[in-house]
């Protein structure tokens, strides 16, 4: 069973639908009160997938993933959803805002266990445990106590990553995540990205790097103002070689 939001009608629908498709676009535009910023998106983002979103700036990228992620409805059109709905991480364009959180670095991925702990609980040690290992993971377990407006844009970025891996959501959506981060980091976290995909995780990534699209991702959403397009690639999506890792589960 899925569900489907429809903007036109501000209704809830529920429909049954074969398990093939995650989530799926139905006629879908995007944009802000009213006006869509893309043509029309039909298709599926099938349980598993890795896809590259692409396109010009200005095109409805960001703005596509920030409707995925229920932060703004559809201008028209539907987005049908699993039911139950599917835990997901969002990972912005723009997080240097969290920068001017009064809190540390170790706070910043604890923030990662909001989805199981709720807002109150503490976290627990083995919790605490998990946390440096995600830091270690992404080489920031030394800035575990510093603040985050200390840190440079990539070892923010790395943080924020470490984050999205506590969250261990079905569905992680990354909105230009290497932006600024130098060429050794992008490779530590794509094969973070492909390890979270190996494990059963669906992916949409924001991408502006046609070589990392074709190196790592078998599907592209493109996206120009007259039209939406799937491709296929042929890129064997494999987990890369990195120094340090940690299992933590989908
Ligand atoms: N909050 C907003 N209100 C109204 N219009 C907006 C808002 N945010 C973005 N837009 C407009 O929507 C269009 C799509 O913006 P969006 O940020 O989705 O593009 P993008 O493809 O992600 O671009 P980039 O590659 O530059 O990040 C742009 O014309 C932009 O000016």
């Amino acid at each position: 069973m899925r569900i489907s939001f429809n903007a036109s009608r501000h209704v809830v629908a529920y429909v049954l639908v074969g398990n093939t498709g995650m989530i799926t676009f139905n006629q879908l535009r995007v944009g802000y009160r009213g006006r869509p910023v893309t043509p029309e998106i039909d298709g599926d983002l099938t349980q598993g997938s890795m896809t590259a979103l692409v396109g010009a700036n200005g095109c409805g990228k960001s703005t596509l993933l920030k409707t995925l992620a229920g932060a703004i409805p559809p201008v028209s059109g539907s987005i049908s959803r699993p039911i139950p709905p599917v835990r997901f991480a969002w990972l912005p364009q723009h997080a240097d805002i969290e920068k001017q959180f009064p809190v540390s670095v170790f706070d910043i991925v604890a923030m990662g266990c909001w989805p199981c702990n709720g807002w109150l609980r503490a976290v627990s040690r083995s919790q605490r445990d998990e946390i440096m290992l995600a830091l270690e993971t992404v080489g920031m377990d030394a800035f575990a106590k510093a603040q985050p407006g200390t840190l440079s844009g990539g070892q923010l970025q790395r943080v924020l990553f470490a984050r999205m891996l506590m969250q261990q959501a079905q569905l992680l959506l990354l909105d230009e995540p290497f932006s600024g981060v130098d060429e050794k980091t992008v490779e530590l976290l794509l094969s973070l990205l492909h390890e979270r995909h190996q494990a059963g995780c669906t992916l949409v990534v924001v991408l502006h790097d046609s070589q990392t699209v074709e190196r790592h991702f078998m599907q592209t959403l493109r996206i120009t103002s007259e039209e939406v397009s799937w491709e296929q690639g042929s890129a064997t999506v494999v987990p890369l070689a990195t120094a340090c890792r940690g299992e933590v589960p989908c």
